[in-house]
């Protein structure tokens, strides 16, 4: 079996949401496909009505499929603050034409303010790996993991895009969606996560700088965030960066023409043009732009976010020795 499904851009790329049927009859959520994680978590009729500003819910009492599991609960916070938690159904999915049965589905009962706020976003879908999965007693496998058996081929790729719909594979490559050839690098999943490291970096023309950067593929991050050192050497070359404490980030003049960033991976490099490191204005007036390259300070490794991944097509290999395949679009 294989599926495709479509990923649509929110708020300057923030995130991407792709819509996931769940339960009989198809209850339809947009949700947040999220490498980064490993929970599929849904608003749903168990979450405090004013919790829900504008979000679609799942309601498992509609669906003649659904099936409590019984004494489960789940809970999880994310790097950036926000949390959610509550209880487990599980119900059959269908993502792009490819259903799986008897899937975890945790129904929040609470979500951070920052959910409540994302009134495009019902909830995420985790595809990382099932070792991380928050629920207890008995901890649940991702989509990914319960697709497998089914899937053609043991993969799925992210073929996030700037600015307009990408689409996310399940089962299969598409050879026809990147240029040249596809680099596989090896996965740390130890943590959980699909961990990598970039054997070095360059900035605008410039030559490679063989400073590694180790980090996750995380399509639920919005920006590249890595080591002070980098973000130091890529702002130098704008004359008008600068720190921002009150954004906590470097900032530019919104007008500005900024380079581009280049990571390697294995013996090739994938090339993020300037704009996309242009991410979104901090003011209203829209003089000041939040830079897309920030510091990974204080989280332990480095983030490949959207910034990174959408001038790849990414291969998430998740056969008996799970790697990363980059090519360039
Ligand atoms: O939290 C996330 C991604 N997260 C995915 C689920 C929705 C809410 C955002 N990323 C993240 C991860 C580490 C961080 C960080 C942000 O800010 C500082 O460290």
């Amino acid at each position: 079996a294989t599926g495709s499904v479509v990923a649509t851009p929110a708020q300057y790329d923030a995130e991407y949401l792709s819509p996931v049927s769940i339960g009989t009859p198809a209850q339809t959520l947009m949700l947040d496909f999220d490498t980064g994680s490993s929970d599929l978590w849904v608003f749903s009729s168990e979450t405090p009505k004013s919790s829900v500003q504008g979000q679609t819910v799942y309601n498992p009492s509609k669906s003649s499929t659904a099936k409590k599991l019984s004494g489960a609960t789940w809970k999880i916070s994310y790097g950036d603050g926000s949390s959610s938690s509550g209880s487990v159904y599980t119900d059959k999915v269908t993502i792009g034409g490819l259903s799986v049965s008897n899937v975890a589905v945790e129904s929040a009962q609470k979500v951070s303010r920052e959910f409540t706020a994302e009134a495009d976003l019902d909830g995420l879908l985790g595809l990382a790996f099932s070792s991380i999965n928050t629920v207890q007693p008995t901890q649940q496998k991702t989509f990914f993991d319960m697709a497998k058996p089914s899937l053609d081929s043991a993969v799925f790729t992210a073929d996030l895009k700037y600015g307009k719909a990408g689409k996310y594979n399940f089962g299969y490559i598409d050879d026809s969606a990147y240029n040249g050839s596809l680099t596989y690098t090896a996965v740390d999943s130890s943590n959980g996560w699909w961990m990598f490291t970039s054997p070095g970096y360059a900035v605008g023309s410039g030559t490679l700088d063989s400073t590694s950067i180790t980090g996750i593929a995380d399509t639920g991050t919005t920006l590249l965030l890595v080591p002070s050192s980098v973000v130091t050497t890529y702002y130098k070359q704008i004359r008008n960066a600068r720190y921002d404490s009150s954004q906590a980030g470097y900032v530019f003049p919104c007008s500005t023409s900024l380079p581009s960033f280049t990571y390697a991976v294995g013996n090739s490099q994938i090339v993020i043009p300037g704009k996309y490191i242009n991410f979104a204005p901090v003011d209203s007036a829209g003089s000041s732009c939040f830079g897309g390259i920030q510091s990974d300070e204080g989280i332990g490794f480095s983030i490949f976010g959207d910034v990174a991944l959408k001038a790849a097509f990414v291969v998430f290999d998740g056969s008996q020795s799970p790697r990363l395949g980059f090519a360039s679009k």
